[in-house]
C-alpha cells in the first residue's frame, strides 16, 4: 500500500477501491475488485455479510420453514388421519445460531474476503471528500472508487413512550432463544407479517397493528385481503387503520390504541427502515444530507468515482436488488461490457403462507401510467391444482397487462414465489400476453394457473 499526507494529523492510505459497509451486494463488489487484483479495503462496522445473513433473510426464513412445518401438520387431520403437533422454538433458536449466524460472529466471511487479497477494517467508516474515507484514526484515497452499500436499520416511530422501553426489531427478535407467550407487532409489512405469522404458528398469541387502512399496503389490494382473511383464520389479531396513541412498559407492553389496548409480552417494530445520509458524509461529495435515499444512475454511480448500491438506493429492499446492482457496479468499476440497471421486472416475495409473490407494475401503478390496461384474476382453490391441493390452498394469480404487454403480475398461494418466476421472466422479457397464451402450461401445476388468468384478461 502506497502512503501519502492528506488530511491533517492523519495519514492517508492510496488505496484504488474502498467499500464502505459490506451487506450483501458491498461484499461481492469488494471480493471481486481484489480478486481482479485491484487494493481493495472492505469496512463493515458491523458483521461481514449485512442484515441478511444475521439479522434479515436468513434466519427468519428458518423460523418460517419451522412454523410451516407445524402448520403443515396441522393439516394431516384434513388430508390424512390425525396428527398431534407440540411446537418448540429450540431447534429453530438453535439453528439460528450455530448453523445460520456463527453466534452472530462473521469471522468466516472476513477470512472469506480477505483471501482474495482484499484488506478489511472494522470500523464506522465516514466519507471527507470526493475520493477519501475515514474509519478509527485511518484515512483511505480511493483512486478508482469508492463504493457505498450502507444499507439501513430498523425506524422507530416516534410514538409517545415507546423510546425507552425493551422493545424488539428484526436484531432483537432473531436472537430471540424463546418464543414469547404474547407479541403485539407494531407494522403489517414484510417484516412485520412474515415474523408474526410464524410466531403464531408457534403459538405465540399475536396482535398487529397497522396504521395505513390495508397490511402489506405497496402490493396489490387482493393480496392485502387474502392475507389479512388468512392471519385473522389462523387466530391473529389484526388491526388496520388503527393509530397508536402511546406505548407503555411495566414488565409487559401496553399499546394504547384509538379504541382500545393491547398488551404482550413482548413489542416487535416492524414499522419500516431508515438510513443516515448526514452521518455517512455524503455532503462531502457535494450530495444532500437531509436526502432518504443516494440516487444511482443506472452504472450506479452517485458521483466521480462513487458508486452507491443495495438498500440506499431505495430502488427495492431486498437481497437480490443489492446483489444485482452490485453487479453493474463492478462491471463498470472493472470497466467491463454489460447492461446498465434496469427496474420494470424487479420480483419481490412475501414468505408468508400463503407466499405472495410480484413483480413489475401494480394495476393502480399501471393505470396511473396511462396506458391501455387489462387485468387477468384467476382464484388458485379453483384450478386443478388448487383443488386438489385442498387445505393451504388459499392464493390467485393477478396478471397486469399494458398495451397488450404483461407488465406486472402477482402469484399468490403455496409457493407463490416460485410461481413467481415464470411471471418474472415474461416481464423481464416484455413478452405480450398472446403469446403466453400460446405457451404449453403442465399440468396439474400451480402455475398452471397463469393461463387461466390469461383467459380472463379484461
Ligand atoms: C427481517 C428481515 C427479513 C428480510 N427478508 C428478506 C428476504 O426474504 N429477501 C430479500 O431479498 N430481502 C430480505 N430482507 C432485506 C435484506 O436483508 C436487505 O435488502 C439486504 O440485506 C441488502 O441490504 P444492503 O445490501 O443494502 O446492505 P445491508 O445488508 O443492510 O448491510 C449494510 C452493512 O453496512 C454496514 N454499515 C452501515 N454504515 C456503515 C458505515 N458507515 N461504515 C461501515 N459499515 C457500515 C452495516 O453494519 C451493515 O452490515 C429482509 C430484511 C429484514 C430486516
Ligand atoms: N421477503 C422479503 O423480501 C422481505 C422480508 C422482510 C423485509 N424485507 C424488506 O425490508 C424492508 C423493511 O420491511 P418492513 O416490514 O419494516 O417495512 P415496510 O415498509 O414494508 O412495512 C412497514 C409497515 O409499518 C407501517 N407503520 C409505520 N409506522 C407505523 C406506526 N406508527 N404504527 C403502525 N404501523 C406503522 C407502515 O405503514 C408499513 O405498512 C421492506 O421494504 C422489504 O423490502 C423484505
Amino acid at each position: 500500500m502506497v502512503r501519502s499526507g492528506s488530511m491533517a494529523g492523519m495519514p492517508s492510505e492510496e488505496v484504488d477501491v474502498v467499500v464502505i459497509g459490506m451487506g450483501p451486494g458491498g461484499e461481492y463488489v469488494a471480493a471481486q475488485c481484489a480478486t481482479a487484483g485491484l487494493t481493495t479495503v472492505g469496512i463493515e462496522s458491523r458483521l461481514v455479510g449485512g442484515e441478511c445473513p444475521y439479522f434479515g433473510c436468513v434466519p427468519s426464513k428458518m423460523i418460517i420453514r419451522a412454523a410451516d412445518s407445524l402448520a403443515e401438520a396441522g393439516r394431516v387431520p384434513q388430508l390424512a388421519g390425525s396428527s398431534t403437533v407440540t411446537p418448540d422454538f429450540t431447534p429453530v433458536a438453535r439453528r439460528i445460531r450455530d448453523e445460520a449466524t456463527d453466534n452472530w460472529n462473521d469471522q468466516v466471511a472476513v477470512d472469506r474476503f480477505t483471501k482474495t487479497g482484499g484488506v478489511f477494517v472494522r470500523g464506522r467508516a465516514r466519507i471527507t471528500g470526493p475520493h477519501t474515507v475515514a474509519v478509527g484514526d485511518r484515512e483511505f484515497t480511493a483512486s478508482r472508487a469508492i463504493v457505498i452499500n450502507t444499507g439501513t436499520d430498523p425506524a422507530v416511530p416516534p410514538i409517545d413512550g415507546l423510546a425507552g422501553t425493551p422493545y424488539w426489531t428484526n436484531r432483537e427478535i432473531l436472537r430471540a432463544e424463546q418464543r414469547p407467550a404474547s407479541l403485539c407487532v407494531i407494522g403489517g409489512g414484510a417484516i412485520g407479517l412474515e415474523l408474526a405469522q410464524a410466531y403464531a404458528r408457534f403459538g405465540t398469541d399475536v396482535t398487529v397493528i397497522e396504521v395505513s387502512d390495508r397490511l402489506l399496503a405497496l402490493e396489490e389490494p387482493e393480496s392485502s385481503e387474502l392475507i389479512s382473511r388468512i392471519l385473522v383464520a389462523e387466530g391473529l389479531t389484526v388491526h388496520t387503520g388503527a393509530k397508536i396513541a402511546r406505548v407503555s412498559y411495566d414488565g409487559g407492553f401496553s399499546v394504547e390504541l384509538d379504541g382500545g389496548m393491547v398488551t404482550a409480552e413482548k413489542l416487535l417494530v416492524a414499522a419500516g427502515r431508515r438510513t443516515a445520509l448526514g452521518e455517512l458524509g455524503v455532503g462531502a461529495l457535494g450530495l444532500d444530507e437531509s436526502a432518504r435515499f443516494l440516487e444511482p444512475d443506472d452504472r450506479m454511480r452517485i458521483a466521480d468515482g462513487v458508486y452507491a448500491i443495495g438498500d440506499i438506493t431505495g430502488k427495492g429492499a431486498f437481497t437480490h436488488m443489492s446483489m444485482y446492482q452490485a453487479a453493474v457496479a463492478t462491471r463498470t468499476v472493472l470497466g467491463q461490457d454489460g447492461p446498465p440497471a434496469a427496474y420494470h421486472a424487479v420480483p419481490r416475495v412475501t414468505f408468508t403462507d400463503p407466499e405472495i409473490g410480484s413483480v413489475g407494475m401494480t394495476e393502480k401503478q399501471a393505470r396511473n401510467a396511462g396506458s391501455r390496461v387489462r387485468i387477468g384474476l384467476t382464484q388458485l382453490p379453483s384450478s386443478a391444482r388448487g383443488w386438489i391441493h385442498k387445505v393451504g390452498n388459499d392464493g390467485f394469480i393477478k396478471l397486469v397487462e399494458s398495451d397488450g404487454i404483461l407488465v406486472g403480475a402477482t402469484a399468490a398461494g403455496p409457493s407463490g414465489g416460485e410461481v413467481l418466476s415464470a411471471l418474472t421472466v415474461a416481464v423481464h422479457a416484455r413478452l405480450s400476453t398472446e403469446s403466453l397464451r400460446h405457451m404449453i402450461y403442465a399440468y396439474p401445476t400451480f402455475h398452471r394457473a397463469i393461463e387461466d388468468a390469461l383467459g380472463k384478461l379484461a
